[in-house]
């Protein structure tokens, strides 16, 4: 007789999204829990793991593993042993369109910030100062190029249209894109770059998306241009976006992302005045699991009709 199947959800969830999950699985051994709590024999033995990057690691991957699905709880999938994974037959979904709320909601907080001088006033306000800074700018009828216009890229399209913004999705290919009055392709990159007020990268990390944003990049924006990133820290090369920054080429940076990640105690970037940086928090949100617990349980529900999960499967030949 076949021993009951054993699936892993890592990392908390609440009792009521653990009972979503048991319902749509019945006749698996569930274990819900933290890394460190469970055996490595669970994870050799685990057909299916649901969580965060790091762990996979594990025995999961190694002789006599038997994961076949995995499904990040990240959209990005770049700290995944891709290699093996692709190596040992795994279906690898990661959890885009979990974040497309709170990404964008950050990446319109930070063009919000640098238009209405929210930077310059909080500095002021830390010092008791008064200090208006004439005159201020709008985000209405401003230009916004949005770097990778995927799930997330969508709903920023979808916010910064709502106040009058014209929408540039840049991707792979031009196809139409919802949200965005213009779509171009990667190698037209310069031309967006050149009539965007607002340039926000949501570009996940592959090999084609390092160092997209070079010197080149930052002297084809437009000298008052904010450039807002939220993606990788990996797809900007930081030093010349100090020099950007330091020679004016642009106006701004807000960075959710850097390189290198924690940005290091005494960096350039931490000093400077045209400059907002988040600690990686844009996809954050108390919303997170039940977002990622409904995606889960969709793909579930179809990975057990028939052996794939609907949404999100990686392409490892493409890196997302
Ligand atoms: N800061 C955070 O906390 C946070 C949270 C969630 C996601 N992210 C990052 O955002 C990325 C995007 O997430 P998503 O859910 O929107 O992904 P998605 O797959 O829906 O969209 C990715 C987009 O990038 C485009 N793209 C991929 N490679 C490209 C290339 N070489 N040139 C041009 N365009 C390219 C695709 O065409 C697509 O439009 C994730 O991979 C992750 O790295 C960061
Ligand atoms: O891609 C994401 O979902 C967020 O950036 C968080 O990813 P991480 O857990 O891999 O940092």
């Amino acid at each position: 007789m076949r021993s009951m199947p054993t699936m892993i959800c890592l990392h908390g969830l609440t009792p009521e999204q653990e009972a979503r999950v048991r319902e749509a699985a019945p006749g698996w051994n569930i274990v819900f829990g933290r890394p460190k709590e469970l055996d490595d024999k669970l994870f050799r033995e685990a057909e299916v793991i649901c969580g965060w990057s790091p762990v996979i690691e594990k025995e999961s991957l190694g002789e006599g593993g038997s994961l076949k699905w995995l499904q990040s709880w990240s959209a990005g999938v770049d700290k995944m042993p891709l290699g093996k994974l692709e190596q040992a037959g795994v279906i690898l979904t990661t959890a885009s369109g979990v974040h497309p709320v709170p990404m964008s909601e950050t990446a319109l907080a930070m063009m919000l910030a640098f238009s209405r001088g929210l930077h310059h006033s909080v500095r002021s306000q830390l010092r008791g100062k008064w200090e208006p800074r004439e005159p201020y700018a709008e985000l209405n009828g401003a230009t916004l190029a949005i770097i990778g216009a995927g799930e997330i890229g969508t709903e920023l399209g979808r916010l910064g249209q709502a106040l009058g913004m014209r929408t540039i999705g840049v991707r792979r290919t031009a196809r139409p894109t919802p949200h965005m009055d213009e779509t171009m392709a990667i190698d037209q990159l310069h031309d967006a770059l050149a009539r965007a007020d607002y340039v926000v990268n949501v570009l996940p990390h592959t090999p084609d998306t390092e160092r997209v944003f070079g010197a080149a990049e930052f002297a084809a924006m437009k000298d008052s241009a904010v450039f807002v990133n939220i993606g990788r820290g990996v797809s900007v090369d930081t030093d010349a976006l100090v020099e950007a920054l330091r020679s004016g080429a642009i106006g701004g940076a807000g960075l959710d992302v850097t390189d290198p990640e924690p940005l290091p105690e005494g960096h350039p970037l931490w000093a400077m005045e045209q400059v907002i940086i988040t600690p990686h928090m844009g996809g954050s949100s108390e919303r997170y699991k039940e977002r990622v617990t409904e995606l889960f349980v969709h793909n579930l529900k179809s990975y057990l009709a028939d052996g794939r999960p609907a949404r999100n499967i990686v392409d490892y030949e493409r890196g997302y």
